[in-house]
């Protein structure tokens, strides 16, 4: 398989809830099999029927989690309803170590913190081409409920602002058109730099939501 200059630093993949980052995965994942992994990540919260140490995740004690947190073991963690989440370095390093492209899927907060440390990787940011094409997949999807949609919606703005912030990402995908989307993608997954979308003014993403 022909790999670019980017191959091995890992890949941070983040965007809007809906913007079809999912989507444009499970098609990577089904065309390369073998040659992406997700780290596997530290979580504090019980394992589900099924869920296998390692595999989903590495089930820890709150007390391990910080340990390791406080040892700087991280490269980004945070909490959600009442349980830790985080990516360790070493989760990271075992993936790259095996040749495989290591794709992290992360919330923005967790981009941020990925920032204040020596990862070096290349940060793609999917967005949607506008918040109410985002907005019609969220409902099209038929996971959330109107209120959630309406929250994920407002996040979706912090997030395309921040994405507006010079330097943020190295690319900018649009989702628009599926094809052409996932071809711009998979040159970026395949460690390839490739031009970025311009994204939609914001007072025009905002006149959206109100
Ligand atoms: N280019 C596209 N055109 C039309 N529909 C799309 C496109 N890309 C994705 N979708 C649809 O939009 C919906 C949201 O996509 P997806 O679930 O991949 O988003 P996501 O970014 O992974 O969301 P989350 O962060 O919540 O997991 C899905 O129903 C998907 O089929």
């Amino acid at each position: 398989m022909m790999s670019g200059p980017h191959w091995f630093r890992p890949l941070v993949l983040s965007g809007p809830s809906g913007s079809g980052k999912s989507t444009l995965l499970k098609r990577l994942f089904a065309e390369h099999p073998g040659q992406f992994a997700f780290s596997v990540s530290h979580t504090t919260r019980t394992p589900r029927p099924g869920e296998v140490d390692g595999i989903q995740y590495h089930f820890v004690s709150r007390e391990d989690f910080s340990s390791l947190r406080d040892r700087g073991g991280f490269v980004e963690n945070a909490e959600f309803s009442g349980n830790l989440y985080g990516t360790s370095k070493q989760a990271i390093a075992s993936i790259v170590e095996s040749g495989k492209r290591c794709i992290l899927d992360i919330e923005v907060q967790g981009v941020r913190q990925i920032k204040c440390t020596d990862l070096n990787p290349v940060y793609c940011f999917i967005a949607p081409p506008s918040l109410s094409i985002l907005r019609n997949r969220l409902i099209g999807r038929g996971t959330e409920t109107d209120v959630a949609v309406e929250k994920r919606l407002k996040t979706a703005l912090e997030e395309i602002e921040y994405a507006r912030l010079p330097g943020a990402h190295d690319h900018i995908i649009v989702n628009d058109d599926l094809d052409r989307a996932y071809g711009l993608f998979k040159s970026v997954a395949l460690g390839n730099p490739i031009p970025s979308d311009p994204l939609a003014p914001l007072e025009q993403a905002a006149d959206q939501i109100q």
